[in-house]
């Protein structure tokens, strides 16, 4: 059995828009939204332990380790899979932001899964890590799938999207927005109208259009002026919009001369990065169909 594996990444997503069209009986909300992975990555090294301790062998500023989503995807999948016996030292190296609206967390808990199920040997097929993951946060299905997508339910029901290869500027305005106030505040609108996936422009043309827009954007950027204040000033480049429920806002370029060019006049006071459209999560083979 190969013992380690280093340097996995897990990749952030965008959204490229975020409807909201209902709630579920259990306050869940029912969403359509465009999922973008982009090549910028927490990294994540695993070493397999044979006395079936899960632990994360480093501080992660703000997540106590047991409430670490790595650490709940390991222990999830250990009893998933019927392996007490196997468990796992994990270094998470964090470079998302929290509560950036990237999925950082659900993506790490993505990657978690991923590795221990080749590592333990589990043989769990991707249906049923997808279906482990949604335990831990409506966003981890997504990256289980391992392609951009076209998404409805709670983020869950995915059809694969082939995207532009764009370049995106994202700005993190320097807040963490928790993800639950915004679903919860009175002013969401929770009746957008549903579309078919035929409605929309081909998905490579959707950053060229006007379609869409992020039903959490106008909640998040009232409560949290950072916000309003990012998507303002990226606006003057382009279609800047808000990915998931905040915090980080985001425009596309399609050359990377031109991105580089908008991060020049970035205002200090923020952190800015450019990343590229990836097609594929880079650990999609190590799943099985
Ligand atoms: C905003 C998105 O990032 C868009 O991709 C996701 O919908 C959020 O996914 P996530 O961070 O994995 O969220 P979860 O950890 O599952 O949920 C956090 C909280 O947000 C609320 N929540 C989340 C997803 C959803 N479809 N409806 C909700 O109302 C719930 O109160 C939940 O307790
Ligand atoms: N490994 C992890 N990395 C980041 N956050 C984690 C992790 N494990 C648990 N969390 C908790 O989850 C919260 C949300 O983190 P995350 O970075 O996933 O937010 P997000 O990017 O806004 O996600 P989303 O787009 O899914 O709403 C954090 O504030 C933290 O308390």
């Amino acid at each position: 059995m190969q013992a380690s594996l280093s340097n996995c990444p897990a990749p952030a997503k965008l959204n490229l828009f975020l409807h909201v069209t209902g709630r579920r009986a259990d306050g869940y909300h029912l969403l359509q939204t465009v999922f973008q992975l982009l090549d910028r990555s927490d990294t994540l090294d695993f070493s397999v332990r044979d006395d079936g301790r899960i632990r994360r062998t480093n501080d992660v500023p703000g997540v106590p380790e047991e409430t670490d989503l790595v650490v709940r995807a390991a222990r999830l999948l250990q009893t998933a899979a019927g392996k007490p016996h196997l468990g796992a030292d994990i270094t998470v190296h964090k470079q998302l932001p929290m509560g950036g609206g990237l999925g950082g967390g659900s993506s790490d808990a993505a990657t978690t899964l991923t590795v221990l199920n080749h590592l333990w040997q589990t043989g769990l097929n991707r249906t049923q890590l997808m279906a482990l993951g949604l335990q831990l946060g409506a966003d981890v299905p997504f990256f289980l799938f391992g392609r951009n997508a076209f998404a409805e339910g709670v983020g869950e029901d995915l059809i694969a999207l082939e995207t532009a290869n764009r370049w995106f500027v994202v700005i993190e305005p320097g807040v963490s927005v928790p993800t639950a106030i915004i679903f919860s505040s009175e002013e969401l609108t929770r009746d957008t109208k549903v579309v078919r996936i035929t409605d929309f422009p081909e998905a490579h043309n959707l950053l060229d259009s006007d379609f869409g827009k992020n039903d959490l954007e106008v909640v998040a950027a009232k409560q949290f002026p950072p916000v309003a204040e990012a998507i303002k000033w990226l606006k003057t480049y382009g279609n800047a919009r808000m990915t998931g429920s905040g915090a980080c806002v985001f425009c596309s370029f399609e050359h990377e001369h031109q991105a580089d060019e908008v991060l020049k006049q970035v205002p200090s006071k923020w952190i800015a990065w450019k990343a590229k459209a990836m097609q594929e999560h880079p650990l999609a083979h190590l799943i099985s169909s």
